[in-house]
């Protein structure tokens, strides 16, 4: 469970994240939405330590943030799985040897423990024969599953993913998804997603964090989201077209099946 409590950061003058409190839970997919420019990555940067909070308490597992040590820090490190935007795959590596990396960095198995753990998440993420591939030479898909498997390589309790679908067709976008969610699921990791797309929201979204200019405005279940009393949440939700459309599709549909039930008399007695 990682714990946030007032999170703040400023750059220079200018407050970006003023003040956000909520709590991701073990062995869920937490997603984080909301428009462009909302602070949904500078958060995600702050909980990685990538950038020093102003001020505010992270906890993960119980853990202080700011009263680690410079080697729990490391520890902790090695206990994230990231995976970011277009990928940041190593262009003059390997498949085999991108996942490969956290190990090499945070472990001191053996080159062979180290090459079956590879070959174990390769046949998690799919990957099939791509192994020795270079990510000039794979799709955007396989790409962003060879990151996918760097990520949960070291087995993970905490799996951080900024727009993992960004640039990826519908289709292939579900079954990355599918994919953390089973990951989250199997490995029991907190995971936390950025993302714009409320087609995965809807999908394998467990707990849903609303960000607007740098404030939570709000927090459930996606089953509460689509009914939530939060007029910009809403208006986020709806700026899909799919989601507008099928908006319209249902109110007309659920009109003419009440005026039905209104208006039509039953046929016989036992249609009741
Ligand atoms: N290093 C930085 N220095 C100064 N301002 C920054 C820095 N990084 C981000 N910002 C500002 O913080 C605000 C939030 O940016 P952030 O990238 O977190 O938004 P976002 O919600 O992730 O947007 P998007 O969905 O487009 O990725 C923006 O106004 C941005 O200009």
């Amino acid at each position: 469970m990682i714990e946030i409590k007032n999170l703040k950061k400023n750059f220079g003058n200018v407050e970006v994240l003023k003040g956000i409190t909520t709590t991701f839970e073990t062995g869920k997919v937490n997603m984080i939405i909301g428009q462009s420019g909302s602070g949904k990555t500078v958060f995600l940067k702050s909980l990685l330590n990538v950038y020093q909070p102003s001020s505010g308490e992270i906890m993960f597992d119980g853990r202080d943030i700011n009263k680690m040590s410079r080697d729990e820090k490391q520890t902790l490190r090695s206990e994230i799985g990231t995976v970011f935007q277009g990928s940041a795959l190593f262009d003059s590596m390997t498949v085999d040897e991108n996942i490969m990396f956290p190990l090499n960095m945070f472990s001191d198995l053996t080159y062979r423990e180290k090459k079956r753990r590879v070959m174990d998440v390769i046949g998690k993420v799919h990957l099939g024969k791509a192994n020795r591939k270079y990510p000039s030479e794979i799709s955007g898909g396989m790409q962003k599953r060879v990151a996918i498997a760097r990520a949960i390589v070291n087995n993970p309790k905490y799996l951080f993913c900024d727009e993992p679908n960004s640039g990826l067709d519908p289709y292939t976008s579900n079954i990355i998804d599918d994919l953390l969610l089973e990951i989250t699921k199997e490995y029991n990791t907190t995971t936390i997603i950025n993302t714009h797309d409320m087609n995965s929201v809807m999908t394998v979204g467990e707990k849903i964090v609303y960000l607007r200019l740098g404030i939570k405005e709000w927090e459930g279940t996606k089953d509460i989201l689509i009914n939530a009393n939060n007029k910009n949440l809403i208006d986020f939700v709806y700026s899909s077209e799919l989601f507008k459309e099928l908006r319209e599709y249902f109110l007309k549909t659920d009109k003419t099946m009440i005026e039905n039930i209104i208006t039509k008399p039953p046929e016989n007695e036992t249609d009741f």
